[in-house]
């Protein structure tokens, strides 16, 4: 895939190559342009507040596919003659149900054995990632929301930082909060597919182990785990910020118990993997 970054300014009469999501928390979350969208002038504002500085033009190669075109295949292949497929947004396809009924996924289930491990002690750190909030664009939610989140489990949390969508300030802030011995980091912002989302990139170069870039469940596809050395490092979506329930929700009592979490925990969660109302 040959790509080429364009600042947004420069972008006009251009054609997006993937549809652009915008979140309010509490507000919105959804498709603020569609792919095919032909920038306009009076789009660089709102561009901007969604922290888009550059976009990018796109050159498929090869065997290549356009995530869109990948997700309809994929719905082609697994949805049943009972369910409804929506169009195509955002990468994604959704599955609805034509009935009311029972979800019935055909895979042979193992059984299992209950127990309740207790948490250990933790100390978290949250890097918020994001040109629109560290210019001060639009205002910070993911600390309140977060916080509230580890509250619930009994954890403070330690320290918020703020970095630029730059690959290195990231990194540096991961190794940091490490050396600064936080036993879990979240990194939140900057997870998708935009020229600006430099949060996998620099998950990656700080880790030691990188467990997964994606996750199969929604909200929270998007959602990276790795480890530098024992420490964890959360990649967060944009959507945990607006959704009550993610992927994030799953996987952090795991984490906060000190289960070492693996590719093969990540595939099952697939099976009941949508977490809407
Ligand atoms: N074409 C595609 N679009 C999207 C995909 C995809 O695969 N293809 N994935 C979607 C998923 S799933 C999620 S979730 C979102 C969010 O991804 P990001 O983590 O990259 O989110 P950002 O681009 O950084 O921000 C999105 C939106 O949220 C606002 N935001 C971000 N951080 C904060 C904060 N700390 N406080 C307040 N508001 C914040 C930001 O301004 C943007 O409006 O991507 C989907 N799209
Ligand atoms: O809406 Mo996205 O699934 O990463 O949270």
């Amino acid at each position: 895939m040959r790509r080429r970054e364009v600042p947004v300014e420069e972008a006009v009469g251009l054609t997006l190559a993937h549809d652009l999501t915008r979140i309010v928390p509490g507000e919105f979350k959804g498709r603020a342009f569609r792919k095919g969208h032909v920038v306009q002038e009076s789009d660089i504002p709102m561009l901007l507040d969604m922290g888009k500085r550059h976009l990018f033009v796109l050159e498929l190669e090869g065997n290549e596919l356009h995530e869109d075109d990948a997700a309809v295949m994929m719905a082609d292949a697994l949805a049943g003659s009972l369910v409804i497929q929506t169009l195509v947004h955002e990468g994604k396809v959704i599955l609805k149900a034509r009935h009311r009924g029972m979800l019935w996924v055909d895979v042979r289930r193992v059984m299992a054995i209950i127990d309740v491990l207790p948490y250990k002690p933790q100390k978290v750190v949250l890097i918020t990632t994001g040109s629109e909030i560290k210019g001060g664009r639009i205002e910070d939610k993911s600390g309140s929301v977060l916080r509230q989140k580890f509250q619930r489990y009994g954890f403070e949390l330690h320290q918020q930082v703020f970095a630029d969508d730059d690959l290195d300030d990231i990194a540096i802030a991961i190794v940091q909060a490490c050396n600064d011995e936080a036993t879990i980091v979240c990194v939140i912002g900057g997870m998708s597919v935009d020229p600006d989302d430099r949060t996998p990139g620099a998950i990656r170069k700080a880790a030691t182990n990188v467990v997964t870039y994606g996750t199969p469940m929604l909200p929270g596809s998007m959602l990276m785990l790795a480890y530098r050395n024992q420490t964890a490092i959360f990649g967060l979506p944009g959507a945990v910020i607006y959704d009550k329930k993610t992927s994030f929700d799953v996987l952090l009592p795991r984490v906060l118990a000190g289960v070492a979490v693996t590719k093969k925990d990540i595939a099952p969660l697939g099976i009941g993997g949508w977490l809407n109302d």
